[in-house]
């Protein structure tokens, strides 16, 4: 077997305290491999977000482990995270979270001069990713000129475009129409089959998650239960939404 890019441990999250406290994961143990495209579903408030934002290193746990390609992020201190995220994680969010004044090229390029990678090449890899995502053909358009899916392919582009070793999608197709929202779900799953890139993604929308490899439910923050699929390209919807009534939404 191989190494998972991400595993984490007995995860917790308790936000309040005494009486008022909300248990929002309580142990969680997952294990992400290498090219593996795995969503999380669940009712509403079951600690979906909690979960992407404690492997994304946005938040600490209250107890529990976390492991990026074998390292720690818990003992990490925030600087650390911090690097560790902009280096080896991509976030693609539901509203796309584009700088408005800035084109397509050079929202996806910015991170990467951020992070000290010249100029003139990140705007090649920026060129590389927009192309393989469809919006060769849209370098120079900025972000109220584009339709929201594609500005939701010019966020997956940038999150691709500095090789993170992890893709975290947080309800990417929330904000999308039924037809945009496919096309999205396709995309991702192409980046997932053909580029091989590690994705775990957020979302309410069965349609969307019947496109990953694997379906995590969560509830009440555990993890119970998970459906292996076998077609990944939205055909078996009616099968998760199954799953989904039988866990209680
Ligand atoms: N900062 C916070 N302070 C206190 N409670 C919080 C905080 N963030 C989340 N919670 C609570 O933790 C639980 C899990 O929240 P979380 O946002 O992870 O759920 P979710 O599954 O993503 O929900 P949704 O599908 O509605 O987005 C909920 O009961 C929520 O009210």
């Amino acid at each position: 077997m191989n190494h998972p890019i991400v595993r984490t441990e007995d995860l917790t999250k308790i936000y309040g305290q005494g009486s008022t406290a909300i248990r929002a994961l309580d142990g969680v143990n997952l294990a992400i491999q290498p090219g593996e495209f795995v969503a999380v579903m669940g009712p509403s408030g079951c600690g979906k977000s909690t979960l992407l934002h404690l492997i994304g290193g946005l938040d600490r746990p209250t107890s529990g482990k976390v492991f990026l390609d074998g390292q720690d992020l818990t003992t990490l201190n925030d600087d650390a995270v911090t690097a560790i995220r902009r280096r080896k994680m991509g976030f693609v969010f539901q509203f796309f979270n584009l700088i408005p004044v800035l084109n397509a090229l050079e929202n996806t390029a910015l991170p990467m001069i951020l992070d000290g990678i010249r100029p003139a090449e990140a705007r090649q890899r920026a060129q590389e990713w927009l192309e393989r995502v469809g919006m060769g053909h849209r370098l120079t358009h900025h972000p109220s000129q584009l339709s929201g899916g594609e500005q939701q392919r010019v966020a997956i582009a940038r999150a691709l475009a500095a090789d993170p070793a992890l893709i975290l999608a947080d309800e990417p197709t929330g904000n999308l129409d039924s037809r945009s929202s496919e096309e999205i779900a396709t995309l991702l799953r192409q980046i997932s089959s053909t580029w091989e890139r590690t994705i775990l993604m957020v979302t309410h929308d069965a349609r969307i998650a019947a496109y990953a490899d694997r379906i995590v439910f969560l509830k009440d923050g555990k993890i119970v239960d998970e459906t292996i699929l076998e077609h990944r390209n939205g055909e078996q919807t009616e099968a998760v939404l199954d799953k989904m009534r039988e866990i209680g939404d």
